[in-house]
């Protein structure tokens, strides 16, 4: 019987010639990508390449047409969305599911809760509930919310709602964080701090984000897959891909200009 060497760590996240097909239309075409634990990869592509469904595959939304997605080794392709969040792989969305008429501490709370699965029996709820309490404060503290801790949601600027939605995404201890264009709709000056903010928060943790915007994925990622019609062209680090020439011809040219001229 083979064993692994002693010193084999899976990856954090592995897809294997993954496709998926709408009616017989072939949208993701043959995707393989490891991304190591720890690693910050940010996924870009041209409008309808397939990053989305890319990331509906990794988060259990959509099942494979065939090929597998691995979280630390293990096959994910059959399980729901809340048994793959369960074993570490937490993802936010565009659009914001934070409770609007909870409190930010609530948010947390709740988020913290949730995953730890509290909601099943009382006893363990109450025996809990300093532990949660503790690790939203923590969360508030590392999202720079603490002074709003008692607002309610709906009353937050835009930009503070998006970091409460990264505190809660994270809230649950998830080792793999997908964000889906964390800083869309925020100004220039937002953006940039909250690069700094997505940084601190995902330290230590495996990072995927859905990003257009060339400036978030110069000044956060490790590493970029670029998918041009539902096939990862290349997947290296920002160096490498902005001196691509294929990258450069099917898609990054003239963004890659702008966000160095924009300094980034
Ligand atoms: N549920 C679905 N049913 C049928 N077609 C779909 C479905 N979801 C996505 N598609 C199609 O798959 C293609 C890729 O879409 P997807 O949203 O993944 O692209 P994207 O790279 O995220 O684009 P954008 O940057 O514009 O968000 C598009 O042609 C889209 O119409």
């Amino acid at each position: 019987m083979s064993t692994a060497p002693s010193s084999y760590t899976a990856c954090a996240l592995e897809l294997r010639d993954l496709r998926k097909s709408f009616g017989k239309t072939e949208i993701i075409r043959g995707v393989n990508l490891a991304v190591n634990a720890g690693e910050r990869v940010a996924i870009i592509g041209p409008n309808g390449a397939g990053k989305s469904t890319l990331f509906n595959l990794i988060s259990g939304r959509f099942a494979p047409s065939s090929g597998d997605v691995l979280l630390h080794g293990k096959r994910i392709n059959e399980l729901k969305p809340f048994e793959i969040n369960r074993l570490g792989l937490s993802r936010s969305f565009q659009i914001t599911n934070i409770f609007p008429n909870l409190s930010v501490f609530e948010n947390l709370r709740c988020s913290v809760l949730w995953s730890l699965g509290y909601k099943y029996t009382f006893l363990k709820f109450l025996s809990g509930l300093k532990d949660a309490n503790d690790k939203a404060q923590e969360l508030m503290e590392m999202i720079h919310l603490d002074k709003k801790r008692d607002v309610l949601a709906v009353n937050l600027t835009y930009a503070e709602q998006r970091a409460l939605e990264i505190g809660i995404t994270i809230g649950g201890g998830a080792s793999v964080v997908l964000l889906d264009e964390p800083t869309a709709g925020m100004s220039k000056s937002e953006t940039s701090r909250f690069i700094q903010l997505i940084k601190e928060v995902t330290e230590g943790k495996t990072l995927l984000t859905v990003e257009h915007d060339m400036g978030v994925v110069f000044g956060l990622a490790d590493k970029i897959a670029v998918v041009v019609y539902g096939e990862v062209i290349a997947f290296d680090t920002p160096d490498a891909v902005r001196a691509n020439a294929a990258v450069q011809e099917a898609y990054l040219g003239s963004s890659v200009a702008d966000a160095q001229a924009g300094g980034h």
